[in-house]
């Protein structure tokens, strides 16, 4: 994976500061250039996923052009220095060394400076709670479950009766960042105001240190080490970061709507839910985010067949239904 030692100190600094706040929410105000990591990290994940192409990709045609005009440069400057026909010649022996030797002395400090700090760094590619890249959850301890499902599916409403009767943990990463952006001092707050509204996906990087901070702090306090995954993940890197360094998934629940039902559903709860996103025009942009972004994420588990489809288009009590059918079927004793 093409990743910065920066960018991963950066992921590092970000988690520390997560497992040390508050359950569930992203603790202190960064610095403004950890902000800006978030997406340069995402572009970094991209690039994994098309199979690590930035890593063999030559410097790119803006650096190729400052190499070439380098000459240029010198020949210009130094052009000055040869003298016109007015230059009085040089004498050697008005030529100072002192600067040269504080240039010198200046660079080896700071070199020494350099090699001592990158001693203090933790083993690169290493990401949460500062381990290995071994998950923070061994899949045989804790059960995650994707679900997944177009807006509106209906993927809370289940949620919630799974919880009831096969006592989850419902962790819906919507109201995870609805939480975060609302939390006085985030400094992640309007980016995910602007994503929501936009229908867009906020960096992975605030979404899995959420999750795996809400897990943490489940069970640390209630002992429950089943997890629903509600609307997440959404995107590729998403997945593949999640599965990584938080648990790998058991297997993605998927409630499979029409769009036409979703809106439906949508503008109706949209009368009172309050959601800055239950609009028409913030609907379309989710549906079309869904359809580019997200059902990927869903084929991509389709084909290691590790999804289990349920038709959302009946009522809840028969989409409840179906679902404990298919996932008897598919957990056994792990339901
Ligand atoms: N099977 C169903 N039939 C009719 N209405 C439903 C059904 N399931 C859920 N609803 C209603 O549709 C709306 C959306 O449901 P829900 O909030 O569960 O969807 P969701 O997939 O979690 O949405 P989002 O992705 O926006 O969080 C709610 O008002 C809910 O009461
Ligand atoms: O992993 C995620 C999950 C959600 N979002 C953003 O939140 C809204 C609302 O999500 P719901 O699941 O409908 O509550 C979604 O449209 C995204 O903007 C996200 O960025 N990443």
């Amino acid at each position: 994976m093409a990743t910065t030692a920066s960018g991963r100190q950066a992921w590092r600094q970000l988690m520390r500061n997560t497992s040390r706040g508050p359950a569930s929410s992203l603790s202190k105000p960064q610095p403004q250039q950890q902000y800006r990591f978030a997406f340069s990290r995402q572009v970094s994940s991209k690039a994994r996923v098309a199979s690590g192409r930035a890593a063999s990709q030559p410097p790119s045609s803006i650096f190729r052009q400052q190499q070439q005009q380098q000459p240029f440069a010198q020949r210009s400057y130094s052009s000055g220095s040869q003298g016109g026909k007015n230059t009085p010649p040089r004498n050697s022996q008005q030529v100072k060394f002192w600067p040269f030797v504080v240039v010198i002395a200046l660079g080896s400090g700071g070199y020494v400076l350099l090699v001592n700090r990158r001693k203090e760094m933790p083993p690169t590619d290493t990401a949460s709670s500062g381990g290995s890249s071994t998950p923070a959850f061994s899949p045989a301890e804790v059960t995650v479950l994707f679900v997944l499902g177009g807006p509106g599916a209906g993927k809370g409403t289940q949620c919630s009766r799974l919880v009831r009767d096969y006592h989850f943990k419902h962790l819906s990463a919507g109201d995870l960042l609805r939480a975060e952006q609302d939390r006085p001092g985030s400094q992640y707050g309007q980016l995910i105001r602007d994503c929501i509204k936009n229908g867009e996906i906020v960096p992975m990087e605030v979404t899995v240190a959420l999750l795996e901070n809400a897990m943490r702090e489940t069970i640390a306090s209630t002992g429950v080490r089943k997890f629903l995954i509600d609307g997440f993940p959404r995107k590729m890197d998403q997945a593949l970061k999640f599965e990584e360094i938080v648990c790998p998934a058991r297997l993605v629940l998927f409630y499979d709507c029409p769009e036409a039902e979703m809106e439906r559903r949508l503008l109706e709860r949209g009368k009172t839910s309050g959601r800055a996103d239950d609009n028409a025009e913030s609907i379309r942009k989710r549906f079309r985010t869904f359809v580019e972004t997200s059902m990927p994420v869903v084929d991509a588990y389709d084909r290691e067949g590790r999804v289990v489809k349920v038709d959302a288009t009946a009522t809840p009590d028969q989409v409840y239904a179906a679902t404990v059918d298919k996932l008897k079927k598919a957990l056994g004793d792990k339901l």
